[in-house]
Formats: C-alpha cells, structure tokens, sequence
C-alpha cells in the first residue's frame, strides 16, 4: 500500500518552497490538488496550487458526498474555505503521495485512509525568522494583505499548539532554517523511512 507524506507547518515554514523541491527530487510521488474558494494570488495557477472555485461549487461536491475533509477560515476578506475532494486523485493501491494540509486536514485524511498509510513531515522555523519571511513574501504581492498576514501568524499559535501536536503523535521536527538540509531531512525520511 501506498503512503501519503503529510507536509505540515505554520505559516511562512516554507511548506510550499520544500514541497515543489521534494516533488522535483521524487517525481515518482504523486500530487493532489486541493480546492479552494480563496481568490487566485499573483503567480498562481488555477489547477495547479489549488482548484480555485466558488462556495456554489464547493457544496455541490458536498452534496455529493465527495468532500474528504473541508477547512474554513474567517479572513479580514471573508470566508476562505480549502478542502480535499475525493475525485479519483488518490490511488494508495498504485502510488505513494505528497500533500500539504494543516493538522486539523491530517486528523481526517488519517481517520480516512487509515493511520498507517499517512507519515507526517512537520516543519518549523524560528517565529521571528518565519515572521519576517511572511512579511517579504506579503510586500512581493500586488495588493498586500497585511492584516490577513497577521491573523494567520496568530491563529497558527494556537492551532499548531505542543498539545495538539502531541495528540496527534507529531514528534518529530524538520527545521527549515537553512533550506538544503531541510530538504535533504525529508528527502530521507521519504526513502528510507519506509524500510
Ligand atoms: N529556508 C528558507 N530560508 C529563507 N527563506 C525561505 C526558506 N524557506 C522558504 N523561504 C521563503 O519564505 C516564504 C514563505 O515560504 P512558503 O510560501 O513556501 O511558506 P508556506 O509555509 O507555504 O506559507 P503559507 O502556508 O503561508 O502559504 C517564501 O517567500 C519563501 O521563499
């Protein structure tokens, strides 16, 4: 049976810059795409970050019973909601997968799939340094969105809590201080992690 490497972190870990390159070095895992209804930002690319799509389409997959496990946030932008669908992306009987979520997503994908099958990755940077990395990534954009940036800071506090973590079994850390090791850390732990 396949594998679903859970890739998890505060905001600004770096979650998506380590999770492009470890796709690139195992391009033999496969991807999903979660959907979301938050609006597209500057670079991205419909279908590849995320699906994005409105609430009407969202409830339709809910009604559907296809909806694996669905998060809302309330942002100072309205109610941006992400969810994992199960629309035939995920095949545990052909491949292993890479995946970005949050815990609360882990919990569901785990009771889901079956806790053997998931193998969280969790990454972690100094909050002062992932602070500052959020707030050079937020100036990049178009229309910055400040406050969102400092809702998401706070929020994280308390939903990546020691406590929730320890619920969850998360032990271990992957330190993104300086990217390559990082990298090579996980990079391992897919590979070798399994004999
Ligand atoms: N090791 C690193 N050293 C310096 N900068 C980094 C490092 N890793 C990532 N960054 C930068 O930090 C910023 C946040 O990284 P990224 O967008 O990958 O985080 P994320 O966890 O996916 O964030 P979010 O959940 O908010 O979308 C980006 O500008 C990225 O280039």
């Amino acid at each position: 049976m396949g594998k679903i490497y859970y890739m998890m972190g505060k905001s600004s870990s770096g979650k998506d810059t380590l999770f492009k390159e470890v796709k690139e070095a195992l391009p033999e895992l496969r991807t999903v795409t979660l959907y979301t209804t938050r609006p597209i930002r500057e670079g991205e690319k419909d279908g590849v970050e995320y699906f994005f799509v409105t609430d009407e389409v969202l409830d339709d997959y809910g009604r559907r019973g296809l909806v694996v496990e669905e998060r809302g946030y309330h942002t100072v932008c309205g109610l941006w909601r992400y969810a994992t669908v199960d629309d035939g992306q995920i095949d545990l009987a052909a491949s292993d997968y890479l995946v970005i979520g949050t815990l609360e997503s882990y919990e569901k994908m785990r009771e889901y799939y079956g806790a053997e099958q998931l193998v969280p990755i969790y990454i972690e940077v100094e909050d002062g340094e992932r602070l500052a990395r959020a707030l050079q990534r937020e100036r990049s954009q178009a229309e910055p969105k400040y406050a969102e940036m400092c809702r998401r800071f706070l929020a994280d506090t308390k939903d990546f809590s020691e406590e929730n973590l320890k619920r969850l079994g998360i032990g271990k850390r992957f330190y993104n201080q300086e990217k390559e090791k990082c990298l090579e850390e996980i990079i391992g732990e897919i590979r070798y992690g399994k004999l």
